[in-house]
């Protein structure tokens, strides 16, 4: 379903397509969520995207897939991995990072940590077309302190595709992108699930593109929730980022030695 997109993006110009979390599938049962998922490395959906990334000479961020993990020990084998990955425009991964903030939630009934393992590790920061990218998934937008990780590391650009849940997503999706952003300094991807994907799970949609003033430069607005889905484009004029940043060198004015004297 997404060459047709990917393929539209590409010929219009774009050096990267950004896809949502669960960009392979959101299950409607614990089952079925287990037995479609694959290897990141050698599934079949996997390898078809890098051909699609290839063939279209564009890179692209797919923003969670469910992982099988085949190293567990037989005790958790029922669990899966929720992987954020990053191909180049030659098909090559260039990146997997597994989300490590796990959506336990009892405000709207769902506890991922019952099928998913989380990550350890954070993401590197990869240079890419669109600036130096940090790989993040949905509820790691909520921690702060990652994102300024990132921007400590050298990151220009944050992502997170989120299947955000819609009371969440109404009351908080836009502040949060925007503040990350702010914060940071740094622009800000999310593109998002939007819809209904069975009777107990909908996505807030609202897919948006933050720059590091805090602006919003893209959104694609989904409040009707029998939308379709689709495309947005937007270019990161990575010049802004200096602006900004030397406008207000917040990073300049952080004080760990003041967080670590008491
Ligand atoms: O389950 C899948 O198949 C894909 N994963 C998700 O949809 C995840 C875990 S349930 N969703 C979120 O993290 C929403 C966070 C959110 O809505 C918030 O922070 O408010």
């Amino acid at each position: 379903m997404y060459s047709k997109w990917i393929k539209e993006a590409a010929a219009n110009g774009a050096k990267m397509v950004f896809l949502p979390e669960a960009y392979d599938y959101i299950g409607s049962s614990l089952s079925e969520t287990f037995s479609q998922a694959e290897c990141v490395e050698k599934g079949d959906l996997m390898l078809k995207m890098c051909s699609i990334a290839a063939e279209n000479k564009v890179w692209l961020s797919l923003g969670g897939a469910h992982e099988k993990l085949e190293e567990l020990e037989n005790s958790e084998r029922q669990k899966i991995g929720n992987a954020h990955i990053l191909i180049d425009d030659v098909g090559m991964i260039k990146q997997k990072y597994r989300k490590i903030h796990l959506f336990d939630a009892p405000v709207v009934g769902l506890k991922e940590s019952n099928w998913t393992l989380a990550g350890e590790k954070l993401s590197d920061i990869i240079p890419t077309p669109v600036g130096n990218l940090a790989l993040s998934i949905c509820y790691d937008l909520r921690f702060p302190h990652l994102s300024h990780e990132y921007r400590k590391r050298g990151a220009d650009v944050l992502t997170f595709p989120s299947a955000f849940t819609v009371p969440t997503g109404k009351a908080h999706w836009h502040t949060l992108l925007r503040a990350r952003a702010i914060e940071t300094q740094c622009f800000v991807v999310a593109a998002a699930q939007r819809g209904t994907h069975n009777d107990k799970r909908s996505s807030y949609g609202h897919s948006l593109v933050v720059g590091p003033w805090g602006e919003v430069i893209l959104a694609k607005v989904s409040l009707n929730m029998n939308d379709e889905i689709g495309l947005g484009y937007c270019e990161l004029d990575l010049e802004k980022l200096e602006k900004v940043r030397n406008s207000m060198p917040v990073l300049e004015h952080f004080r760990y030695d003041s967080y670590n004297n008491n």
